[in-house]
Parts: structure tokens; sequence; C-alpha cells
């Protein structure tokens, strides 16, 4: 479960959301600027809130509340058990596919399954270099669960991709979230990948939730 509540004053306006799931596929869907990348930076521990909380599975990352470090920035990045894709991949060009999902793995039966299930066995030799921008976001991808997160973040995660290999990775996304339910955030641009894969879709404005 994730549940957060969380307020930060931004330069031209405030953030303040509330957000309670189980284990959705959320949507994040507002204009440039709105304050999307923020939220889930502010999950993933990048920004801290000024005010607020952010609960993870039976964990406190962030109570502004609390005493001390987890007052001003909540528990470090790495504790937190969050995967977070960006849109441009990040995987470490001199290791192969097959290390940088090795890295951080938690789960060496998940991961297995999760490379056969986006279809990316034939690759895990190769460099990052030398794969093409499908194949790179879906490494990313099972990299991010590799570490057994308790919540996936995605920023834009397929909108650098041709839309035959757009609609592929958003159905490997459908199929993984099939097999492994947790909560998943994700910030799309595109109001027809907002509808195909969030169950909840949030429109965001200047910082707040609006109907
Ligand atoms: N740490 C920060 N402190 C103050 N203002 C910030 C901070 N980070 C971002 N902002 C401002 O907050 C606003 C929201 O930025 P954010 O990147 O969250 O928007 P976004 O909705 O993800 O935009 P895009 O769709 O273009 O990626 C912007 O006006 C940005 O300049």
């Amino acid at each position: 479960m994730l549940e957060l509540d969380i307020y930060k004053k931004l330069s031209h306006f405030d953030l303040q959301v509330q957000l309670t799931t189980e284990q959705e596929r959320i949507v994040l869907f507002g204009p440039s600027g709105s304050g999307k990348t923020t939220i889930l930076n502010c999950i993933a521990g990048i920004v801290h809130p000024d005010q607020g909380f952010i609960h993870l599975k039976n964990q406190c990352l962030f109570d502004s509340k609390q005493k001390g470090k987890k007052g001003k920035s909540g528990i470090p990045i790495q504790d937190r058990n969050v995967g977070y894709l960006f849109q441009d991949y990040a995987l470490f060009p001199h290791m192969t596919v097959k290390k940088n999902i090795s890295y951080g793995m938690k789960d060496q039966q998940l991961v297995e399954t999760l490379i056969d299930v986006v279809g990316i066995k034939h690759l895990l030799e190769q460099y990052p270099g030398n794969i093409s921008g499908g194949e790179k976001q879906r490494v990313a991808l099972v990299r991010a669960l590799a570490t057994k997160p308790n919540a996936l973040l995605l920023d834009e995660p397929f909108s650098a991709l041709d839309e035959k290999t757009r609609i592929e990775c958003q159905d490997e996304l459908l199929r993984i979230h099939e097999i492994w339910k947790i909560p998943i955030l994700i910030v799309t641009h595109d109001w027809k990948e907002a509808k195909k894969l969030g169950q909840r879709i949030l429109k965001l404005d200047k910082g707040k939730f609006i109907r």
C-alpha cells in the first residue's frame, strides 16, 4: 500500500496532493510543469516535501512531524525500495545487459521470469550502446523490477519509442503487473496511453489534483 499526503513549495505554485492506493496502476496526467515528476521524486527520495508524510508497505519513508532525518529528508533513497524508470533509460553503458539487470538484484527467479515475459534473453551479453531504444527500455524496466521494489515509478517511460514498440512495452508492463501486484505510478502526456495503462487517472494542474 502507498499512502501519501505531501506539501511542497515550488517556484510558481504549491504542490499539495494526497493519494492512497493498494496495488493499482495510477496515471499522473497534466500539463508540463504541473508537478508530476516532483511527486515521483518525493516518493523516490530525490526531493523532499516541506510537510506531510509518505508511507509505503508498512514503512514510513518520510514524515515531517518526526524529529531528525526522517522529518527532514526521510529515509535514504537506497533504503526506500522504490523502482524508478526514467525516460532516458539510464543504463550503465560499461556493463552488459545481464550485469545491468543483476545490479541490485534481489530475486533471481523473479528476474528470469521477467526476462522471459519481456523477451530480452537474446540481449543479455550485449552492451546498452548496441541495442535499440525499445530494447533499452525493456532492460531498464526489468532492472527497475529486479530490486523487488514495493512500488514502481515510471516517468514518461515509453515516450521516446515508436508507436509499435511503445504498444509492445505497454503490453509488457500490463503483463508484469498481472504477475506482480505493486502500486505503479506512471507519468505520461499521451491520453491514449493513460487510458490503456491507468486503472485510475489523476489529472494534475498547478500542483493539485483536479476533477
Ligand atoms: N526542487 C524544486 N524546488 C522548487 N521548484 C521546483 C523544484 N522542482 C521542480 N520545481 C518546479 O516545479 C514545477 C513542476 O515541475 P515538475 O518537473 O514536477 O513538472 P512536470 O509536471 O513533471 O513537468 P513535465 O511534464 O514537463 O516533465 C516546475 O515549475 C518546476 O520549475
